[in-house]
């Protein structure tokens, strides 16, 4: 079959073709200077005047994905129906990271010796490559080790976040390099958060668990195991699933069903604030794809993960 393959960049469009399987690919978006349209790939300004890209599948699902903090920031399917959830009070001035989508929390879960979450956050991450494959588009992004990271964590290192739209689904594989000469070990987490109606809202998959539950107190995160077949958010939630399955189903209470797959993210964590968030609570749940205990690279060694999220 005919294929186009598209190289470019912004301020000096460069196309090239070559003949290949029915995919396309399209190198980095250099700069912003103009509005830059490939393969349902687009990047446009977004809130705040930061970079946004934007997916569209010839089905009609549609992805946001800003630059800043490699956040993917709205997945809609089909019908209209954006599953994932920005808090109110985001903000989108880089001062503090974007509060809601699909944020990364790397090198460290949580708190710790460094920031809360990491810095991975509250990084510019950039576009190392665009490809259309059956007509679904597919963006990688980059992060590598830069002087703010280095004030925080010594480390050099590549991560890349390639994501994957389709009719209905939502992919990521995130892979991280150790670029340094030294090992490093970090932890991470996809800090996803859901679209929900919380009093409806449901989790499948987790029974057997082991968990670290951080209610009541987020110290001292006390041990257990999970019960229950269907977990449910009646008030606050914050708690660490260890060597969870590697399929959940939510129930956004909404209408939705979302299996949320994964390989490699041997862990999970449910959160939601309850009334320390009086005026959002009641409409997202986080369900986060996470590694908690240590990943130890040794120099130029990879670790990846994938999060695979899609509706029936
Ligand atoms: O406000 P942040 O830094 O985005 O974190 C929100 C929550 O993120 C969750 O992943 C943690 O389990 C919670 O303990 C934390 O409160």
């Amino acid at each position: 079959m005919a294929t186009v393959s598209m190289a470019f960049c912004v301020n000096t469009v460069t196309f090239s073709n070559h003949g290949r399987h029915n995919r396309s690919r399209g190198m980095a978006f250099a700069s912003l200077g103009k509005e830059a349209t490939t393969l349902g790939v687009k990047l446009t300004e977004g809130e705040g005047s930061l970079p946004k890209l934007v997916l569209t599948s010839p089905a009609g699902s549609e992805a946001e994905i800003y630059l800043f903090g490699g956040c993917i920031t709205s997945w809609k399917v089909p019908s209209g129906n954006d599953l994932l959830f920005v808090r109110p009070d985001a903000v989108f001035n880089k001062k503090k990271p974007i509060s809601g989508g699909v944020p990364h929390c790397f090198p460290q879960f949580g708190p710790g010796p460094i920031q809360q979450h990491g810095f991975a956050r509250n990084m510019d991450w950039t576009v190392a490559d665009s490809e259309s494959v059956e007509g679904n588009p597919v963006v990688t992004l980059e992060l590598k080790d830069a002087p703010y990271s280095r004030d925080i964590w010594d480390f050099s290192f590549h991560a890349l976040f390639k994501v994957t739209l389709n009719a209905k689904s939502l992919s990521t594989e995130l892979k991280v390099k150790n670029t340094d000469n030294k090992a490093f070990s970090f932890n991470t987490a996809l800090h996803t958060y859901f679209r929900a109606s919380v009093s409806g809202t449901s989790v499948k998959g987790l029974k057997g668990c082991k968990t670290l539950n951080k209610h009541p107190d987020p110290n001292n995160p006390v041990e257990g195991t999970e019960e229950r077949d269907v977990v449910t958010f009646p008030g606050f939630v914050d708690c660490i699933y260890l060597d969870a399955a590697n399929e959940l189903q939510l129930d956004n209470g909404l209408g939705d069903l979302i299996s949320i797959k994964n390989t490699n993210w041997s862990d999970a964590v449910l959160w939601n604030p309850h009334l320390q968030m009086e005026a959002c609570y009641k409409d997202f749940v986080c369900v986060e794809n996470a590694k908690i205990g240590s990943v130890q690279l040794e120099p130029e060694q990879t670790w990846t993960a994938v999060q695979h999220l899609s509706i029936a």
